[in-house]
C-alpha cells in the first residue's frame, strides 16, 4: 500500500464573494500544485473526511463521525448534486476494519452530504463521480463535541484498515482552518430553528436561497471588519499546520474543544477532518509534508490552507 494526504479548506463563497485578484492567483497556484501532486500519485481510492452543515446530519441523531457506503450530494451553494462515486466494497471493508479495532463507527448506507464533501471533489478531481471515494463525515459543527483524541484515533484506525486494501490511497481532509461562519446553534435557538436543526426537513428553494444569501452577506461583513464573528486566527492556523507537519498528529490529543473554539471560532472544529486525514497517513508509516499554503481570506470566511504529505515509502 502507498498513501498520501491532502488537506484543503472549503468555502461556499468561492466565486461568490472573491478577495483581491492576487489572493485568488495565490490560491489557484497552491490548488494547482495539489492537483499535480494527486495526479502524479494517481490514487486508486480517496478516503474523504468532511463535515456537514445541517444538510445531511441533524440532532435527531448526531453521530460524532459516520462512514458511508453510498452518498448523495444535496447541491447547496451551487455545488454538484447527486450520487458520489462511492467504492462500496472498500467502504465496507474499511468499516469492518475500524470496528474490529475497537472504534464504535456509525455506518450510513445512504449518506446525504453537502459542499463540505463536494467542493474538494470538484476542485481536485473535476466532479463528484471521477474517483472511487469512501466518504467519512466528521462532525465539526454540532455541539457537544467529544475529545479530538477520538478523531485522531478514528483516523488511525481508518489508516490501518485502508492499508490492508493494498491500494494507492489518498486521505483527504476538507474544511477549516479558523473561521466563524453564521452556522445555527441548537442551544438557545428559537423553537422553529431548533425544530429544523433536530428534524432536518428539507428547506424549500426559497428558504435555501435565503440561508445562502445570509452566508454571502456574512462574508461581505467579515471582509469589511463589521461583524461579531470571531476573527480568522493565522497564528493558531499555523500552529495547526506546524503540528500536522511535525509528523506527530497525536500531539493534538491534549487540545481541548474549548481552546480550539476560542482560538479558531465556531467552525474551527472542521480541522478535525485534517487531523483524521493526517492520522490515517501516519498510521501507514512516517510521513513528510511536501507543500503548505496558508492565507487568511475573510471574504470566504476561511483561514484558507492547502497542504500535501507523502508517506516515506
Ligand atoms: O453552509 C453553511 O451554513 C456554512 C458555510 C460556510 C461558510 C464559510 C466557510 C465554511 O467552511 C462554510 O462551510
Ligand atoms: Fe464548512
Amino acid at each position: 500500500m502507498s498513501a498520501v494526504a491532502v488537506g484543503l479548506s472549503h468555502s461556499p463563497l468561492i466565486g461568490k464573494n472573491d478577495p483581491a485578484p492576487d489572493v485568488i492567483a495565490a490560491v489557484d497556484t497552491a490548488v494547482d500544485e495539489a492537483r499535480a501532486f494527486i495526479r502524479s500519485f494517481d490514487p486508486e481510492l480517496v478516503v474523504l473526511y468532511a463535515p456537514d452543515h445541517y444538510n445531511g446530519f441533524f440532532y435527531k441523531e448526531m453521530p460524532p463521525f459516520c462512514l458511508a457506503t453510498e452518498a448523495n450530494a444535496v447541491g447547496d451553494f451551487g455545488s454538484a448534486a447527486g450520487p458520489l462515486s462511492v467504492d462500496t466494497e472498500a467502504a465496507r471493508a474499511i468499516a469492518l476494519g475500524v470496528l474490529d479495532r475497537g472504534i464504535d463507527l456509525t455506518i450510513s448506507a445512504r449518506m446525504t452530504v453537502d459542499h463540505g464533501f463536494v467542493q474538494p471533489l470538484e476542485i481536485l478531481f473535476g466532479g463528484i463521480d471521477q474517483v472511487p471515494v469512501v466518504p467519512v463525515f466528521v462532525n465539526g459543527v454540532a455541539t457537544p463535541l467529544g475529545p479530538v483524541s477520538r478523531i485522531r484515533a478514528l483516523g488511525t484506525a481508518i489508516g490501518e484498515a485502508a492499508a490492508a486494501l493494498d491500494r494507492r490511497v489518498l486521505f483527504l481532509g476538507s474544511g477549516g482552518l479558523s473561521h466563524d461562519p453564521p452556522v445555527p446553534v441548537l442551544e438557545g435557538a428559537p423553537p422553529r430553528v431548533a425544530d429544523a436543526l433536530i428534524e432536518g426537513h428539507p428547506p424549500t428553494p426559497e428558504q435555501r436561497a435565503r440561508g445562502e444569501q445570509r452566508v454571502v452577506q456574512a462574508g461581505r461583513d467579515y471582509a469589511a471588519g463589521s461583524t461579531a464573528m470571531i476573527p480568522i486566527n493565522p497564528t493558531w492556523d499555523n500552529l495547526v499546520l506546524d503540528t500536522l507537519a511535525s509528523g506527530r498528529p497525536e500531539d493534538v490529543d491534549d487540545w481541548s474543544v474549548e481552546w480550539m473554539g476560542a482560538e479558531g471560532g465556531g467552525s474551527a472544529h472542521e480541522v478535525r477532518t485534517w487531523i483524521a486525514a493526517f492520522a490515517s497517513l501516519a498510521a501507514t508509516g512516517k510521513y513528510q509534508m511536501t507543500s503548505r499554503f496558508y492565507r487568511a481570506i475573510p471574504e470566504w470566511i476561511a483561514g484558507f490552507a492547502v497542504a500535501t504529505a507523502v508517506g516515506e515509502r
